[in-house]
């Protein structure tokens, strides 16, 4: 246990009460408020962790820069670009208003709601199942294990999911879902369901750290270029409307979901032995009004700032 970092997280988990649990997706309530997990995994293969790192926690919105890396690598990068942008709006998540205010109402980015329902619909196979799948295959390419969803909290969002499927109906007037507009609402909230630990998120954000390769083999997985946009995306996007504060404050690529994880990805840094390319998972399920959470936040930016991990 390093005790520097220790000190950290101590201060971090002290400001999570300031947080409140995603209860909008009513099985979030149920999340353990305490719980604070870290992973941190470098390209030597080193780690330093911290609370239950194998604790499962749902992706949520992590997963809209997996399925984008999917659809990317299936379909070609320029196909995917065509039916969203890289471009970050300021507003939140499942916000709608740019749908008709924007031009054709092309989804912004694949970091949003908008952006990620249409990423799902252009996911490789005909059906949700196989749409799900390709995703949760590539997820165990990276991990080494097998990915499932949480059905309870799957089907506590499905029941729920009026925003996002107004969402899908706009798209689906515009042309831009694959599909019917149920299908794709259906495959997105699955891929948000699908259980994850910060230890798969640390080697998540290696291999991203690693543009695409596998740490066991360095076998590429994903182009570079699928890679980089990733990153950019997770950069500017990643964060909602609050991704411009934390590339000031931390300074690293990053993608949270609502459950309270965070997915970084560090190209070259040195935390305590660990050093080079790294991947951290951090995960603390009370989150801010913006939907990031509040302790694994707190934490990444005392990390950042006292390691000087920022690439700015
Ligand atoms: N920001 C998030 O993590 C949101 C994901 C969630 N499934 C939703 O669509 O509302």
């Amino acid at each position: 246990m390093n005790r520097m970092i220790q000190s950290i997280i101590e201060e971090a988990r002290a400001v999570s009460q300031e947080g409140h649990l995603a209860s909008y997706i009513p099985a979030l309530a149920n999340q353990p408020k305490d719980q604070f997990a870290a992973y941190i995994i470098d390209e030597q293969g080193e780690v330093l962790k911290f609370g239950d790192y194998n604790f499962l926690f749902t992706l949520q919105s992590i997963s809209k820069v997996m399925s984008f890396m999917v659809a990317a690598e299936y379909l070609g990068l320029h196909k995917v670009l065509e039916k969203v942008d890289v471009e970050p709006t300021g507003d939140p998540f499942n916000s709608i208003v740019r749908l008709e205010v924007a031009e054709r109402g092309k989804p912004f980015n694949p970091m949003i709601n908008a952006g990620a329902i249409t990423v799902a619909s252009l996911l490789p196979g005909n059906s949700v199942d196989m749409r799900v799948q390709s995703v949760t295959d590539f997820l165990s390419q990276i991990t080494g294990r097998k990915h499932f969803i949480n059905q309870e909290v799957y089907q506590s969002e499905f029941e729920t999911a009026y925003r996002n499927r107004a969402i899908a109906n706009y798209l689906k007037a515009n042309n831009y879902l694959n599909g019917t507009v149920e299908e794709a609402v259906e495959t997105y909230l699955q891929l948000c369901a699908i259980e994850f630990s910060t230890e798969d998120l640390a080697k998540f954000g290696l291999f991203l750290a690693s543009d695409g390769r596998k740490a066991s083999n360095n076998k590429p997985l994903i182009s570079r270029k699928t890679a980089h946009v990733s990153k950019a995306l997770m950069m500017t996007c990643g964060l909602y409307n609050a991704s411009g504060k934390y590339a000031a404050t931390v300074g690293f690529p990053m993608k949270s979901g609502v459950s309270g994880g965070v997915l970084c990805t560090i190209q070259n840094g040195q935390i305590e032995r660990l050093k080079g390319r790294m991947g951290i998972g951090v995960f603390s399920p009370m989150i801010d009004d913006v939907g990031n959470s509040v302790a694994g936040m707190h934490f990444l930016q005392s990390l950042s700032e006292h390691y000087q991990l920022s690439v700015f």
